[in-house]
């Protein structure tokens, strides 16, 4: 192991998650009698863990409690993949694979995301994302690696049986956009091929 690796090990731990192209980042976090400090976002460490990754667009949203954003991704050719994190309080963080062909075809990985830990959750492309607002209020922040194309803009219903997603939210206090609230089944969206959509095949190792 060289040493770069363990500097950037102590500085950020990465976390395989059950779908194994999902990765949780949970950075190190420096408190002081000043506050905290942390990186935030390294290229170098994606570099090492995901490939090469070309951020273009940073988000930035607020939502209040029950607030359900998603589940949403683009399709091709303006795919994105993200990397997710609550700014301020605790979300729910739910990435669906859409990969057809893919050993994990329909499931997902849930995360929270918060103030506490701030971790990140890297969402390929060939996922839905979305996330719901557990506490009073939550500022959510995202990196993209394609620019926002909303006639390509997609999404699935954030409760679709098929998914069983547990929101950890009764459905009554849940609240989505109009668009939201009609988005099609699982089993109607447009799926992404496997193959095409591997991480070695997106992000390949120089
Ligand atoms: C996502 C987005 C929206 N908008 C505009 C369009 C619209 O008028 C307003 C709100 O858009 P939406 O309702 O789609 O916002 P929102 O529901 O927050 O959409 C986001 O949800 C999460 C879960 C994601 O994963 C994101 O990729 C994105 O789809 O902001 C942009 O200008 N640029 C963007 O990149």
């Amino acid at each position: 192991m060289i040493a770069g690796s363990i500097f950037f090990e102590a500085l950020m731990q990465v976390i395989i998650t059950a779908i194994p192209d999902v990765l949780i980042f949970e950075p190190k976090v420096f408190g002081d009698d000043r506050g905290y400090f942390f990186e935030s976002f390294r290229q170098d460490l994606f570099e090492q863990h995901v490939g090469h990754v070309a951020f273009v667009q940073d988000n930035e949203s607020k939502s209040g409690y029950g607030v359900l954003r998603g589940l949403h991704f683009q399709k091709p050719p303006f795919t994105q993949s993200k990397l997710v994190r609550a700014l301020y309080g605790s979300v729910l963080d739910v990435a669906v694979d859409l990969r057809l062909g893919s050993p994990w075809y329909g499931r997902h990985v849930s995360c929270l995301l918060d103030t506490e830990r701030k971790r990140m959750l890297w969402v390929p492309k060939g996922f839905a994302h979305g996330f719901l607002v557990l506490s009073q209020e939550a500022v959510f922040a995202y990196k993209c690696d394609n620019y926002y194309t909303p006639s390509h803009d997609a999404g699935i219903r954030w409760n679709d049986p098929s998914l069983a997603v547990d929101w950890q939210l009764p459905p009554e206090v849940i609240r989505v956009s109009g668009k939201d609230a009609e988005q099609p089944a699982f089993s109607s969206v447009d799926t992404f091929a496997y193959e095409a959509f591997r991480q070695d095949k997106l992000y390949p190792r120089k």
